[in-house]
């Protein structure tokens, strides 16, 4: 769900004007989860613009205790979720820890990095939700070390059924500073996007799995 659709249309025009959004039908993007894709939000670049950091650390502020009120720690996800996450736990002066995708493999083996004490409560601050694998580990992990995970946030997400369905499963409610809709809406008002373009986006977004196999 997205927090609010002002913010949420905000945080799209910001990711347009620094070209965070990438469009590439003719040579589409891998992601993560192996899906072939036209478009990639490379939320990363919004940490070398200092007023649109400052504009998400203070809206993830007001989205986490508004959802879930201020947690005992605030917990990033490896590496997306790292700087913004921790950005987020200064402004709540509350602690942060990072989550690895899996555990080390040499030093520490840790998978979960900073001090964690069993019943505290934690929010999970992502960049990017597509398919949910990568959040739904960090919230896994954190469950199996005893904290109580109040919920997720994260900076986008592209609001697939399948993240839907693996949030569900795993008992974890996630809140957006923005979405795909809200990411198109603000191309096409912005003319960021031609009709050609918009057609391929809604095409992909209809069917990401098979399109371009
Ligand atoms: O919802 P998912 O299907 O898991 O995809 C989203 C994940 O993909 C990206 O991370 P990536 O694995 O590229 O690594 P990075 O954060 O280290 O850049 C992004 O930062 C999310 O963590
Ligand atoms: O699913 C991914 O790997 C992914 C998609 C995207 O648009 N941006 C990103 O950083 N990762």
């Amino acid at each position: 769900m997205v927090y609010d659709e002002e913010c949420g249309l905000k945080v799209a025009e910001f990711l347009l004007k620094i070209k965070a959004v990438k469009l590439q039908p003719d040579n589409p993007f891998t992601w993560a989860s192996g899906w072939k894709s036209p478009i990639y939000c490379d939320n990363r670049k919004t940490l070398s613009y200092p007023e649109i950091r400052t504009y998400l650390r203070q809206r993830f502020v007001d989205l986490i205790l508004e959802t879930y009120g201020k947690p005992d720690v605030i917990a990033g996800v490896a590496t997306g979720g790292i700087a913004i996450g921790a950005l987020v736990a200064q402004e709540l002066g509350v602690p942060f820890i990072y989550v690895r995708s899996s555990s080390k493999a040499h030093g520490l083996n840790n998978q979960i990095e900073g001090d964690l004490r069993e019943g505290q409560s934690v929010v999970v601050i992502e960049d990017l939700v597509s398919s949910g694998k990568s959040s739904l580990v960090a919230v896994e992990a954190l469950r199996a070390a005893n904290a109580i995970v109040k919920g997720m946030a994260a900076i986008f997400t592209y609001g697939f059924d399948v993240a839907e369905e693996n949030f569900k499963k795993h008992n974890c409610k996630l809140s957006t500073l923005s979405n795909y809709s809200l990411l198109l809406q603000q191309a096409v008002e912005s003319n960021y996007i031609s009709e050609e373009k918009l057609e391929t986006l809604n095409q992909w977004r209809s069917s990401p799995n098979t399109w371009n196999n």
